[in-house]
């Protein structure tokens, strides 16, 4: 019998009673893996080679395992603490506790949920009891993880479900292809088999030499398993971004756009934030070095330097604050996207606006925030406004189930909030699906007259500003927002992740 090279390569290399995985046949053949593999398939056809077909779980132990490896559980860090303080005899102050067990941080809480849970004692009343019984020396999850870091098996599924739940494991379920000679393989072998050339390109040379002819061509599997080629794609972010914009469009808004960096004026003052409110401070802001904005429109600087001296109309009030101009024309890194539409409102932008009117923006904010699970210091905010005659807060809520609905997010609750520029003020809240804790997405509000008289409006101005990445959390399930960009992104994450229409 004559077959292709690679074939008789794998046919030789294949057993009649060990079935072998096809890396370890690639290997004894001599011939990469993916050619073996086309040619097991192609010898299956053939009937010479049979292929069994198993899923294999890989388990890997993630960095924090490895520390309670080195460090123990923190349950039992907890545990040993609270036996240590004759916690097995009496309950003790559960402060006292967890401040001779020397755990820190989310520590503490892993600690906390994995004790009652694992029988080592009960927490009641701010007091910790420990049970005399209990044996931390043997805990079955750290037997487990020292199994699986020795290379052992663990065959336990709930123990490796809930090792995975905790973020201590990694499953990984592969295909496993095995081969093993038939009969009809074995009398091929034993007749014997040649290796015929085979070509599996059609190279300039075969053409000019005429050997095309004559060569034989290797056959395509297209069912063969192929390495995953990690393809270029919008990044799930823009993907979001994108997608928050045919929506809003398609609600009828239109798009605003302007200075990531600005006058305070337009940030701040126009808004009627009181030049010492907390969030013009250095801690928050981040203020630039560089000259003064000068072409500030004069008679909105005048009325807005007004309304914060003395109040709007005739039971107004000012801040009683000092206001300083020179403040107002320094120059920030915008902390939201509303600067965008007091542009907008004023007119500076795209001259005076007729209601009804509907504008939007998907843009970067920057905040000096400190970085954690739902805070960057630059984040998307969807800032959103609708001037019409009259409008209510059902207007505003209205506007948000729908559009959150969009996103296949039915579930918006709505807090009572306090801005400087808006009265009355909401914060939004979301579920989030995989925590199913409450998520801040947003904070919106109907703009006072302490805002829009300045700007020369005389309708109803509601207005928000939406967090693009809370939302693509949501329905990503991402729980945190490092993943989704920044240093610590995610990659694999951001390959995979979906954006829901
Ligand atoms: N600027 C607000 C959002 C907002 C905009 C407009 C009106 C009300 C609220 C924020 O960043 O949180």
């Amino acid at each position: 019998m004559r077959l292709p090279e690679r074939q008789v390569a794998a046919l030789e290399a294949a057993s009649a009673t060990d079935a072998q995985p096809i890396p370890d046949l690639a290997a004894e053949a001599g011939i990469d893996e993916a050619a073996a593999t086309t040619s097991v398939f192609e010898l299956e056809e053939d009937g010479l080679v049979a292929v069994e077909t198993e899923t294999e779980e890989t388990v890997s132990l993630t960095d924090e395992a490895r520390e309670y490896l080195d460090a123990e559980l923190p349950e039992v860090r907890l545990y040993r603490a609270a036996v240590e303080a004759g916690a097995d005899e009496t309950p003790v102050s559960m402060g006292q506790v967890i401040g001779a067990s020397g755990l820190e941080g989310p520590q503490v809480d892993i600690a906390l949920s994995n004790f009652a849970r694992k029988g080592y004692g009960e927490i009641d009343g701010g007091e910790i009891s420990a049970d005399p019984d209990a044996d931390p020396d043997s805990d079955a999850e750290i037997t487990a993880l020292e199994a699986l870091d020795a290379g052992e098996a663990v065959d336990d599924d709930s123990l490796l479900d809930r090792l995975a739940e905790r973020g201590l494991i990694e499953r990984e379920k592969r295909t496993v292809r095995s081969v093993l000679l038939t009969d009809a393989g074995v009398d091929a072998l034993m007749a014997g088999v040649e290796a015929a050339e085979t070509a599996d390109r059609l190279t300039p040379e075969m053409l000019i030499s005429g050997e095309w002819e004559d060569v034989e061509f290797t056959d395509y599997n297209v069912e063969a398993d192929a390495t995953e080629a990690g393809a270029g794609k919008v990044h799930v972010l823009r993907q979001a971004a994108e997608r928050v914009k045919d929506v809003l469009v398609g609600m009828g808004f239109q798009e605003m756009d302007g200075p990531h960096a600005d006058a305070d004026f337009w940030i701040n003052d126009a808004l009627f934030m009181p030049q010492d409110h907390p969030a013009r401070t250095h801690w928050d802001r981040f203020a630039l070095d560089v000259d003064p904005i000068e072409d500030l429109p004069e008679d909105l600087l005048r009325a807005v330097e007004n309304a914060h001296r003395e109040g709007v109309g005739p039971d107004g009030d000012g801040y009683h604050s000092p206001w300083s101009e020179d403040f107002a024309r320094e120059v920030a890194l915008r902390g939201h996207t509303t600067s965008l539409s007091m542009r907008y409102l004023s007119g500076a932008a795209e001259g005076d606006l007729e209601p009804p009117q509907r504008y939007f923006s998907v843009e970067k904010a920057y905040r000096n925030d400190t970085i954690d699970a739902t805070h960057l210091l630059e984040f998307f905010q969807i800032e959103g406004w609708v001037m019409a005659e009259d409008l209510s807060v059902r207007d505003l809520m209205g506007t948000f189930e729908e559009f959150y609905r969009q996103f296949g997010i039915t579930d918006v609750q709505f807090k009572p909030h306090y801005n400087p520029y808006t009265e009355p003020s909401f914060e939004l809240f979301g579920r989030h699906p995989e925590t199913g804790e409450l998520i801040e997405i947003g904070n919106s509000g109907i703009f006072r007259e302490e805002v829009l008289s300045p700007l020369g409006v005389d309708c109803d101005v509601m207005a928000w500003g939406l967090a693009l990445e809370r939302l693509a959390m949501l329905y990503t399930g991402a729980e945190d927002i490092r993943d989704l960009h920044g240093t610590l992104a995610d990659l694999e994450f951001l390959r995979n992740a979906e954006v829901i229409y």
